[in-house]
């Protein structure tokens, strides 16, 4: 079922990643205290790297046991190890290669080296490797992250699940090799939308002028296969994190929310 969306809207972009990271230091503190361990979903593109940024720099980052931290990612571009527009060399350069993570608990997406056939046949690894970390609780083939973040493109695409592409349709699989997508490079791996939304919570982000029209059109009550973005929901909570420009274009009484 889908948790009304909660809109959060900063000043500018940077101000968006640190207040973003907070958020995201409390979220795992909180997690493992309650559970022993946290499990936190990547994203590619700018605002998430971003995010991890402001991470690596955020006074209060120690409060984190990396050790007790489980990372997967959302989508990967299917390209050799340590390419650095691999999503997974960009996190390493923003933030992994800085704290105390335990690499078996760091779960990359497969690298194009040969291991597999192709990306159809990478995907099912990782689904695999998902479903082995799934529990009788997760009701599901893939553990119950507790955030799940997610970047929007200026065509409401996420992960790599552009509109009106095969990967948007998927309702078995939770995860699948992506062909021809059209932000290069065109071949990737990524989660399904009912693996996304096997997550607690959803965080999408969302900064400039050019993500404005998407995030109000899947914001707006558009379907997820014109808008996969609008079918980006977490279990507990799904929470739109914008600068002001990406907010520009939203309807009013979206934001800022209609007075009682
Ligand atoms: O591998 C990728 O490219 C992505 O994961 C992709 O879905 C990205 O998150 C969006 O395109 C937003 O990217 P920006 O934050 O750079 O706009």
């Amino acid at each position: 079922m889908s948790t009304a969306p909660q809109i959060v809207v900063h000043r500018d972009k940077d101000l968006m990643a640190r207040a973003a990271a907070a958020r995201l230091i409390t979220k795992i503190v909180d997690a493992q205290a309650a559970r022993g361990t946290a499990s936190v979903v990547l994203t590619g593109g700018r605002n998430g790297n971003g995010l991890l940024a402001a991470l690596a720099a955020a006074p209060a980052r120690d409060a984190v046991d990396w050790s007790r931290l489980d990372l997967w990612w959302g989508d990967e571009r299917y390209l050799p190890d340590g390419d650095p527009e691999r999503n997974v060399t960009q996190a390493r350069d923003a933030l992994l290669d800085a704290v105390d993570l335990d690499p078996a608990r760091v779960h990359a997406m497969p690298a194009a080296d040969g291991r597999y056939d192709d990306a159809d046949a990478a995907a099912e690894a990782y689904a695999a490797e998902l479903a082995a970390a799934a529990r009788p609780e997760d009701h599901g083939p893939v553990p119950s992250f507790d955030v799940l973040l997610l970047g929007v493109g200026p065509d409401t695409h996420v992960a790599s699940l552009f509109p009106e592409l095969p990967g948007v349709r998927e309702t078995d699989r939770t995860v699948i090799g992506v062909h021809g997508a059209p932000k290069p490079p065109p071949t990737r791996i990524s989660l399904t939308l009912p693996a996304i939304r096997a997550a607690r919570e959803v965080w999408l982000l969302a900064a400039g002028e050019d993500k404005a029209n998407a995030v109000a059109l899947a914001l707006s009550g558009a379907g997820e296969i014109q808008a996969p973005a609008a079918g980006a929901y977490g279990r507990s909570r799904t929470l739109w994190l914008l600068d002001q420009p990406a907010a520009s274009q939203l309807p009013r009484g979206l934001y800022p929310p209609a007075s009682p």
